[in-house]
């Protein structure tokens, strides 16, 4: 993909917190890179260091990274909430570092949806008054944005509360209140800062769910940030992994999971069930014309991971035809190999 199909680029984006970072930044040459040790010597702390990535339109983005890792940062960098030091951020090709204030604040009202894990809603708004309020900043008359608010209410499924107020909703429902207000701007980019971290597993989960059957259906360009891999796996299209403010390896949950790039990738990557991550597509053979056309059991896409495909197999299938989006055959599965999958845990 060129760059200008991406969403949003990042290019050699440097954070650096501390006095005179500015300056720091500017003395490294390649004689003199920035390391650990120099950023020490000089009282620095370097938060986000030297990150590439594009972010496609319609992909789910997940930056992982445990505590301190550089996440926030990052993706307050991307929207210039946190300057960067150095470094290029392209949204749409328009170069950010290079916009005014006032085209900030626009891009960010217009274009940008934020979801934080401690994001205050206005306790003495209702529902509908909290996820109308964006489109009040942008100057939508009153009954647009009731409408508009409405739709994202009922999105969300808490139609029939529109006229709550926050302290009469659990911290699920207001995370929910939460994601609606940032959706009714429309964003093209929608950033989610661990937005489920702070509810319990069970919650955490269908809001998982939740997210998921939202994406399928709005089809966001989205950056989503958590420190939990299962979550990544989960979500993701594409995973960047990071450490010590710098991107160790970008890839989708399977690249990951078959091939890390690093022990620490591998690390996080050791208790995933292969089965869960690996795709049709990875484990198919080519189409076979003497196969007779009966000895195949039902179709599966080529995303289908082998933990779906496998309960189809049960019934004495020995062979899956694999196809694409438009329902061409691509290859076939046979029971044998899933079955060696799922063996290998
Ligand atoms: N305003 C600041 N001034 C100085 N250092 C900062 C500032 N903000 C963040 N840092 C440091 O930058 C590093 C990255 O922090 P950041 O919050 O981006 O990490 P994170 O991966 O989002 O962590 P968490 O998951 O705990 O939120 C940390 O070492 C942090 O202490």
């Amino acid at each position: 993909m060129s760059e200008s199909e991406a969403k949003l680029v990042c290019r050699s984006v440097w954070k650096i917190f501390g006095p005179h970072a500015e300056s720091f930044m500017a003395a490294r040459d390649t004689a003199h890179p920035i390391t650990e040790e120099t950023l020490q010597e000089a009282g620095l702390i370097g938060a986000v260091r030297d990150v590439n990535l594009e972010v496609r339109e319609g992909e789910s983005f997940v930056i992982m990274g445990l505590s301190g890792s550089g996440k926030s940062t990052l993706v307050r960098c991307m929207s210039r909430l946190i300057e960067p030091t150095s470094g290029e951020i392209l949204f749409n090709g328009e170069n950010l570092l290079e916009a005014s204030a006032e085209r900030m604040v626009q891009i960010r009202r217009h274009h940008m949806g934020m979801v934080f894990q401690h994001f205050a809603l206005l306790p003495h708004m209702t529902v509908l008054e909290n996820v109308a309020f964006p489109l009040e900043v942008q100057g939508l008359n009153r009954r647009s944005r009731e409408e508009r608010a409405a739709k994202m209410v009922d999105l969300v499924g808490l139609a029939g509360r529109e006229g709550f107020y926050p302290r009469e909703l659990s911290g699920g429902q207001q995370q929910r209140v939460g994601i609606a207000r940032s959706l009714a701007v429309e964003p093209e980019l929608w950033f989610l800062d661990e937005p489920f971290s702070a509810l319990d597993p069970l919650i955490r989960r269908e809001m998982q769910d939740e997210f998921l059957r939202l994406q399928s259906v709005l089809q966001k360009t989205i950056v989503f940030i958590t420190h939990d891999f299962d979550e990544a796996i989960r979500l993701a299209d594409r995973i960047a992994i990071m450490k010590d403010g710098a991107v160790v390896q970008i890839g989708s949950p399977e690249d990951l999971v078959l091939n890390p790039a690093t022990d620490y990738v591998a690390e996080f990557t050791r208790s995933v069930a292969k089965a869960k991550v690996m795709r049709a597509a990875s484990l198919m053979r080519p189409l076979n014309d003497q196969l007779p056309a009966d000895a195949l059991g039902p179709e599966v896409s080529l995303k289908a991971t082998i933990a779906e495909i496998a309960p189809l197999l049960e019934q004495g299938i020995s062979t899956l035809r694999v196809v694409d989006d438009a329902g061409q055959p691509q290859g076939l599965l046979l029971r044998d190999d899933v079955v060696a999958v799922m063996m290998r845990g």
